[in-house]
């Protein structure tokens, strides 16, 4: 007899896919299939198995994904927690709003940690918490130490939610995550020790349950590229760009010349940031040169 289930891959070690399913964790190997189809699943694929007569497990199907990002990747990711360090390395509004671009236009929501922020003076903490409000003003949550985040992180993670951690490099993203994982309940523990038995040298990629959901267990992700990015349709993944075009007298207005254009008049009022309108026409030139910008080589 022949019996199927369905789950979702919380684990990926050395070509063995963990899925976890209503009757609890099942260790799959994909089928050849997947192979021939230059299809790989993921940490976070929503998948069908299969055990055969031998009990043995097979991951048979892979359902389509919301998205597939980092490295190593992980599918259906919803979330990101992008930490942003408040020195060494120094902020930079740049990087924040390419990693807002990035994360609108791949789907992925974006809550903001602030990191070192004991190493920073108190006027360049004052700065950085003004520039700040502003993107909380348009819809990202911002958090100013792991301990408020780690206290309210599992009721943000909803049912069956993914969140990843992003960041540049030397950030603080595996220190976040070795924070969070110290918040984690002893269940959560367990399950994860029992996983971690055995020898490996592979890297494992794995999905904590955390909330009601899953944070990945891995470095997260500091590369970007932008310039897959189709032209017309960057100015949608500027959310208070999105949200002002509606008063724009032309839909298909890119708010660089038109007449009659609110991202431009909110801009002159100063509602939107000046720093946000350069960042945009910035990575246009990025997208229609193809060019990575020097300062981000
Ligand atoms: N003082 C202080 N140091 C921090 C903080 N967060 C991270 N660090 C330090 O900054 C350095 C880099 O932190 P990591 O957590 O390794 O950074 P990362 O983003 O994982 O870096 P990559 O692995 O290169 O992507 C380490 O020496 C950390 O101890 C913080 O909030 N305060
Ligand atoms: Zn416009």
């Amino acid at each position: 007899m022949i019996k199927q289930a369905e789950g979702i891959v919380v684990s990926l070690l050395a070509g063995f896919y963990d899925v976890e399913t209503s009757s609890g964790i099942v260790r799959t190997r994909a089928r050849g299939v997947f192979r021939q189809k230059k299809q790989k699943p993921a940490v976070g694929d929503y998948v069908k198995i299969q055990v055969d007569d031998h009990g043995t497990s097979y991951l048979i199907e892979i359902a389509p994904r919301i998205n597939r990002i980092g490295r190593p990747a992980v599918a259906n990711v919803s979330h990101v927690l992008l930490v942003m360090s408040a020195v060494q390395p120094d902020f930079s509004l740049q990087l924040l709003d390419r990693f807002l671009t990035f994360f609108s236009w791949k789907k992925v929501k974006v809550s903001i940690y602030l990191s070192k922020s004991d190493l920073a003076t108190e006027e360049e903490l004052l700065k950085i918490k003004k520039i700040l409000a502003y993107y909380e003003q348009i819809g990202y949550p911002v958090f100013y130490s792991w301990q408020d985040l780690s206290a309210k992180i599992s009721k943000m993670i909803t049912k069956k939610q993914i969140w990843t951690l992003a960041g540049q490099s030397g950030a603080g993203k595996s220190t976040l995550l070795n924070h969070l994982k110290k918040g984690l309940n002893q269940a959560t523990a367990a399950i994860s020790t029992s996983l971690n038995r055995g020898k490996h040298t592979t890297r494992r990629v794995q999905l904590f349950p955390l909330g009601q959901g899953f944070l990945a267990d891995t470095p997260g992700f500091s590369a970007i590229d932008l310039t897959p990015i189709k032209l017309t349709d960057l100015r949608n993944y500027f959310v208070e760009f999105k949200k002002a075009s509606v008063n724009c007298k032309f839909r298909s207005c890119q708010h660089i010349k038109e007449p009659v254009c609110e991202v431009k008049r909110l801009l002159k009022a100063g509602q939107i940031r000046q720093s946000r309108y350069d960042d945009y026409v910035a990575i246009r030139e990025e997208i229609s040169t193809g060019r990575i910008p020097e300062y981000l080589k």
